[in-house]
């Protein structure tokens, strides 16, 4: 077992980690510390393996080699998918959805207490939802209904808190308006790690950066690692590996 101390300040290490689906590796050879109470973006290419990380640090694909270690339980991770991965059909209404985030203190099958209705209440409050829990979630605007799944976030109430491009086709108002309830998060303590497109947004409200090729190109303090050099690098990689799909004909 390690030193007690320095464990503490870390909350998720990723050692030598490679994830694949059938044998193409989608994440390869990642090393790093994901330190307690930091806020990180994790920027790359589209197909750089940024979701497939998201989703092996839930413990929702396995990895194919290499590990991920830390000491906590399902139940301290928040994790918002992307939207694309969100079945809105399903017909159930505001306050069910934002309930939903209260699953670890509820006993299977049992009553909500009028406790936990308020702070699915509040949580809708704080998101700027007021008034919306009867509301059906698939009538809901793209912005509302990402407002709807911070407020099921809120109730959750987890350590480590994953974020999959939350704030994509999300308008000015809304994006600032989350942004907000992350930075209060960080100020809380929490560990939060973002997938993002908007370097803008990185920069501006991200103090670290995982920038992701598959393989790790840089990750540390936000301004060293989104540097031009490097951003250059992940798009040569995600070149590479496009030609690699389908060589252009000649
Ligand atoms: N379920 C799957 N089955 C097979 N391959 C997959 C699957 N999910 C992702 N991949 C592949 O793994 C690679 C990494 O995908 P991933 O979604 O993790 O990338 P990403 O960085 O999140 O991309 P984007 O920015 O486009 O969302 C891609 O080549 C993708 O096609």
């Amino acid at each position: 077992m390690g030193d007690a101390n320095a464990m503490s300040a870390i909350a998720i290490e990723l050692e030598d980690l490679t994830v694949g689906y059938q044998r193409h590796p989608a994440v390869h050879h990642v090393s790093g510390i994901i330190a307690a109470g930091s806020l990180t973006a994790i920027a790359g290419p589209n197909g750089a393996g940024k979701s497939s990380l998201l989703k092996t640090i839930i413990g929702e694909l396995r990895p194919s080699s290499g590990a991920i270690k830390h000491r906590l339980k399902a139940t301290d991770f928040g994790y918002l998918p992307q939207a694309a991965d969100i079945n809105r059909r399903f017909p159930i209404s505001v306050l069910d959805t934002v309930l939903l985030g209260s699953w670890r203190q509820a006993r299977a099958f049992a009553q909500v207490t009028s406790a936990e209705l308020q702070k699915a209440r509040d949580a809708l409050a704080k998101v700027g939802l007021e008034g919306f829990d009867r509301r059906g979630i698939g009538s809901l605007s793209a912005g509302q209904f990402q407002r709807v799944l911070f407020a099921r976030l809120l109730l959750q109430d987890a350590g480590v808190i994953l974020l999959d491009e939350p704030f994509t086709a999300i308008d000015g108002g809304t994006t600032r308006d989350l942004l907000e309830i992350v930075a209060g998060w960080h100020h809380e303590g929490r560990t939060v790690l973002a997938v993002l497109h908007d370097f803008e947004q990185v920069c501006a409200h991200f103090p670290e950066t995982l920038l992701l090729a598959r393989q790790v190109i840089g990750w540390g303090a936000t301004a060293d690692v989104m540097s031009q050099a490097n951003l250059r690098k992940a798009r040569a990689m995600a070149e590479q590996w496009e030609d690699g799909i389908c060589r252009p004909a000649r």
